[in-house]
């Protein structure tokens, strides 16, 4: 449970995760040589609001809550992707974002900020552990990634992790009854560009996955969560902005495939009362989880160019407008569909937005930050196709007034973020 009113306390030493940290980076908390506040000063000063802090408990955001014995049981498909992770942790912890808890703490203000910011790494490291040590959701066992590949060891030492391929029909149904799953979050497919260039295999497991996904759920009376996408709409839809309801014809396997799948969760939910729900994502920006092949992808590769080269190549021209969100929002919206009582949705697929900016307009950004950033333009004639045909701007008005969804990153904040990150990253990297 979340406590709102009681601030949290750092007990310095006797922190197993400040035991864990090396001398230099407990010197470095206790007593920062740039003048920042000390961890303990900040630690304590942080405070927490419902929204930046969303848990069982939380009854303004969330009408159902879950005790510690009748909390969900999730199942997450195609779990290693860019999402699969970030959700995962959301899910089992209670945490609130590590930039909500920057910003309370006021670093992003410091002037010394690239200065010192081995120093604010260890902030974000020593803060998130306890945020995750400390505050549970659902719990480390109730969410199990499953995926075809090989998890890297942080990510299986993290939680359960089971292979499951979801061609695999009768694996899916003995993991769903073994584990008495009753939420599947399915996220495994291919992309926009990847499914383009490999459309037998797009088909199976965006279409032949999906019946599996669907025929498991209904069987076994879970609440199903598929996402959507921008992809989802095509050239002859509103593009600016592209309403929840309009015409939808896509040009992609990957957007056909998308479309199928919110008629048929729709119809399933009709005909027979499966808890299904569905949110159109638009492009996903992450720092620690790289896109999976998609049109959108360009937004988070100038990032880490930026930071490691001073150089980026942006594979769509520079006007070309999409839908954009930073990760933890999209992550959030997800888990907030997830809680929603059934009775404050009046539909069942629902187009969610943050920002909408063009390859130009995201460089301009980041060069606020980084300058001497130096970006061309080699464009890949299947990749704009596609972002020529998908909405502009996307009008997610019915998911505002419906379950009050709103998003917390704008383009600043976003560039913001993924530069600390990615920059704090790359400089411990180097000082290693
Ligand atoms: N990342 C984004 O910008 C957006 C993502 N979405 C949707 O969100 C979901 C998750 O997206 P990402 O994590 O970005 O995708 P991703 O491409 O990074 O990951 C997909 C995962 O599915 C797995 N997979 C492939 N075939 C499988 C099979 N037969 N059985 C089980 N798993 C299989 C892959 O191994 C991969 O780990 C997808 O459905 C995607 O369409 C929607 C809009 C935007
Ligand atoms: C927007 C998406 O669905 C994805 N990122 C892609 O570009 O294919």
């Amino acid at each position: 449970m979340c406590d709102t009113s009681t601030p949290l306390v750092f007990a310095g030493d006797s922190m197993p995760v400040f035991r864990a940290l090396s001398k230099v980076a407990k010197q470095a908390l206790l007593a920062p040589a740039c003048g920042c506040q000390p961890l303990t000063v900040a630690i304590r000063n942080i405070s927490f609001s419902p929204r930046q802090v969303t848990s069982g408990s939380d009854a303004s955001f969330h009408s159902v809550s879950f005790s510690e014995t009748d909390h969900p049981k999730v199942l997450i498909t195609g779990g290693l992707g860019q999402l699969g992770v970030g959700l995962a942790k959301l899910l089992r912890y209670a945490h609130c974002s590590i930039y909500t808890v920057y910003k309370s703490i006021n670093l992003l203000h410091c002037r010394c900020i690239y200065k010192c910011n081995v120093l604010h790494k260890n902030v974000f490291y020593i803060i998130k552990l306890y945020l995750l040590t400390h505050r549970k959701r659902f719990g480390k066992n109730n969410v199990i990634l499953s995926d075809i590949r090989k998890p890297p060891s942080n990510v299986f030492h993290s939680g359960p992790f089971i292979y499951s391929d979801i061609l695999d029909y009768k694996n899916l149904r003995e993991i769903v009854v073994n584990n008495r799953i009753t939420w599947l979050v399915h996220y495994s497919a291919l992309l926009s560009a990847v499914g383009e260039a490999n459309v037998a295999l797009a088909r199976a497991v965006n279409i032949t996955g999906l019946h599996n996904i669907l025929d498991i759920a209904a069987e076994h009376g879970l609440r199903l969560f598929v996402p959507s996408t921008i992809g989802a709409f095509g050239p002859t839809s509103p593009r600016n902005p592209t309403p929840d309801l309009c015409v939808q014809r896509p040009r992609t396997i990957y957007g056909v495939s998308k479309v199928h799948a919110e008629l048929m969760g729709e119809y399933y939910h009709h005909r027979y009362g499966l808890d299904f729900r569905c949110l159109r994502y638009p492009g996903i920006i992450s720092a620690d989880s790289q896109p999976g092949g998609g049109t959108t992808d360009y937004a988070v590769q100038i990032f880490h160019d930026a930071v490691k080269t001073g150089k980026f190549e942006c594979n769509l021209k520079p006007d070309t407008r999409l839908p954009m969100m930073y990760i933890d929002d999209c992550l959030r919206a997800t888990l907030e569909v997830m809680e929603a009582p059934a009775e404050s949705l009046s539909m069942r697929t629902y187009n969610i937005n943050a920002m909408s900016f063009t390859p130009e307009e995201l460089a301009k950004e980041v060069q606020k930050q980084l300058p001497d950033l130096q970006v061309t333009y080699e464009i890949d004639s299947v990749r704009q196709a596609i972002a020529d045909s998908w909405p502009m701007n996307f009008d997610d008005s019915n998911a505002r007034n419906d379950w009050c969804w709103k998003h917390d990153y704008d383009l600043p904040e976003l560039v913001q973020t993924m530069l600390n990150f990615i920059g704090s990253d790359s400089r411990i990297a180097q000082a290693n």
